[in-house]
């Protein structure tokens, strides 16, 4: 099974990894994967439980696993976790992949997870100022690690979609 992810979607919560993952690999007829699934296919458990029951520090270790796993053995489409960029180990581990971030604004990351609640980090009562926080850290690491970034801001799936086949496309040309 051993393999190589054509492409790893990186970015903050909300900027649409997992649904555009899900979406491109349908579209080039290749397996989908996604970090957080694994961890809870794994665990048994979703990942809620994870960070209340074991915190934080436990769920990374199991994310750091997780994608040295399916980077070592997945050949399709690959979705992370947001913070899965936060361990240096994780990035270094990236690099010499085909790694693309998916940028979004707190306006529209606030609005697409405000919905579900489940995203443990971004529970609490100022969820703008999380995110905001969350996007001044993270930025400048999801910016080292990929080689292509789409601003899902003002664009449906579909079309975030049609942004990195045409990259793909351009790489093998
Ligand atoms: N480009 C987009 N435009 C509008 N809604 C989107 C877009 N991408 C994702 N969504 C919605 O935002 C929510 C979060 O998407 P998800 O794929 O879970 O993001 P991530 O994995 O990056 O946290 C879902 O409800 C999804 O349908
Ligand atoms: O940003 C983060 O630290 C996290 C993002 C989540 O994934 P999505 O980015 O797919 O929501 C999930 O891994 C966990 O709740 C932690
Ligand atoms: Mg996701």
């Amino acid at each position: 099974m051993a393999g190589r992810p054509l492409v790893v979607l990186v970015g903050a919560p909300g900027a649409g990894k997992t649904t555009v993952a899900a979406a491109l690999s349908r579209r080039l007829g290749v397996p989908f994967r996604d970090t957080d699934r694994d961890i809870e296919k794994a665990a048994g458990r979703d990942i809620p439980d994870i960070f209340t029951n074991d915190g934080e520090a436990a769920f990374r270790a199991l994310e750091t696993q997780a994608l040295r796993t399916a980077l070592a053995e997945h050949d399709g489409i690959l979705s992370l976790g947001g913070g899965a960029i936060l361990a240096e180990e994780n990035r270094r581990a990236l690099s010499g992949h085909a790694v693309i971030h998916l940028a979004v604004s707190m306006n529209q990351g606030v609005r697409r997870t405000g919905m579900a609640a489940n995203r443990p980090l971004l529970v609490g009562i100022n969820p703008r100022a999380t995110f905001k926080t969350l996007l001044t850290a993270r930025v400048p690491l999801y910016q080292e690690v990929s080689v292509f970034e789409v601003n899902t801001d003002l664009l449906a799936v579909d079309q975030v979609v049609d942004a990195i086949a045409a990259w793909l496309e351009e790489q093998n040309t």
